[in-house]
């Protein structure tokens, strides 16, 4: 993947303000510059009535148990139909290297300006400390600092932009990402149970699991109701997994047409199909806007773990799955493709219905 990204080549433009470092400077007048503040908001506002609703969790320890499989596997096909959204509890994730994970990551995002900077994106880069889907000076920004990193295959890393500091952060985040690596590879076997098709058919679009993180920094906001942490978007990738570092919530979901707020449980993994995986599946798993507010007064940081397609490939309908509604896709350049459209939603993957 780290060479995937180098291929890609993404024309950000480079933005030098950490959106941390603007909060601190307004903390006395709390006004937010005006590129951050996002008249569209109002014209979306939230499910006011969310009592309806309720995002499916699933229970990783049934769906391996023979006694309850059958049933939890019956509801993590409908979650993935329904929603493209669940959260996945008793998911096996060692709980010690949870908290590691979760404290190295606090600790990175604390540490001064220049010392994060030492990994900072570089111009046109993707990896390191910084901003994505900038492309203009003019456009709107989303309030976050952001920590990108391709951690699988192993052999492709670029530990330049590997933070030094804290010290145990390497470690933690190899360890971390290579557990989430293995529950991804369940889910894939247990969905391909579900849609009933060959599991290497499913498996071998994401073989040797390519993976990316993108650990989010949302600093509080007196403003909050103007400004976004995350524009509305789909993941280009297979499936996301995204573990709350701290208590506060803000992660959004477009349901029927109007935003739901997600309350994560504690410890649980919120699972998102992507795009690719709505693909594959025919259109039967949904991949689902979804977008991050920001709280008044508390940081938020959350780290997304993105399951990527195996470059080169094609990407198109599995054939089990009936006749095709989308086109199939070259690997490469669906994910340019996806890039260049990101601050659009749905709209790119839209493009490639049939
Ligand atoms: O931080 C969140 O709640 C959402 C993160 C996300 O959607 C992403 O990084 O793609
Ligand atoms: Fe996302």
């Amino acid at each position: 993947m780290a060479e995937a990204f180098d291929e890609i080549k993404v024309a950000f433009v480079c933005l030098e303000e950490s959106v941390q470092a603007v909060a601190a400077t307004i903390h006395d007048s709390g006004e937010v510059p005006e590129r951050y503040i996002r008249p569209e908001i109002d014209a979306d506002p939230v499910i006011a009535d969310a009592g309806s609703y309720t995002l499916p969790t699933i229970d990783m320890s049934r769906l391996i148990n023979p006694e309850f499989s059958q049933e939890e596997l019956a509801k993590l096909g409908s979650a993935c139909e329904h929603w493209g959204f669940f959260q996945l509890v008793n998911h096996g994730v060692d709980q010690v290297l949870s908290q590691q994970i979760k404290a190295d990551v606090s600790e990175f995002f604390s540490l001064p300006l220049e010392e994060k900077s030492a990994v900072a994106i570089p111009p046109n880069g993707m990896q390191g400390f910084g901003h994505h889907f900038v492309f203009s000076k003019e456009q709107k920004l989303d309030w976050v600092d952001l920590l990108f990193l391709a951690t699988r295959p192993v052999e492709e890393r670029s530990l330049d932009f590997w933070p030094k500091k804290p010290s145990t952060f390497r470690d933690t985040l190899d360890k971390y990402t290579t557990e989430l690596a293995n529950v991804t590879e369940q889910l894939f076997r247990l969905m391909a149970e579900d849609l009933g098709v060959d599991h290497e058919a499913l498996l071998g679009t994401f073989k040797g699991l390519p993976q990316s993180v993108r650990i989010n920094y949302y600093p509080p906001c007196r403003q909050a109701d103007k400004v976004l942490g995350l524009s509305p978007h789909t993941d280009g990738i297979g499936m996301t997994l995204l573990l709350h570092v701290n208590d506060v919530q803000g992660l959004q979901i477009r349901k029927d047409g109007e935003w739901f707020s997600v309350q994560a449980l504690p410890g649980a993994l919120v699972v998102n199909i992507g795009d690719v995986l709505e693909i594959l599946t025919n259109g039967k798993y949904k991949s689902i806007e979804h977008r991050a507010v920001v709280n008044p007064e508390k940081e938020r940081i959350t780290i997304a773990a993105f399951h990527s397609v195996h470059l080169p490939c094609t990407i198109g309908p599995l054939q089990e799955l009936g006749d095709p509604r989308y086109k199939e896709i070259d690997g490469f350049e669906f994910t340019k493709g996806y890039f260049a459209a990101k601050l659009e939603g749905r709209r790119y993957l839209e493009s490639l219905k049939l």
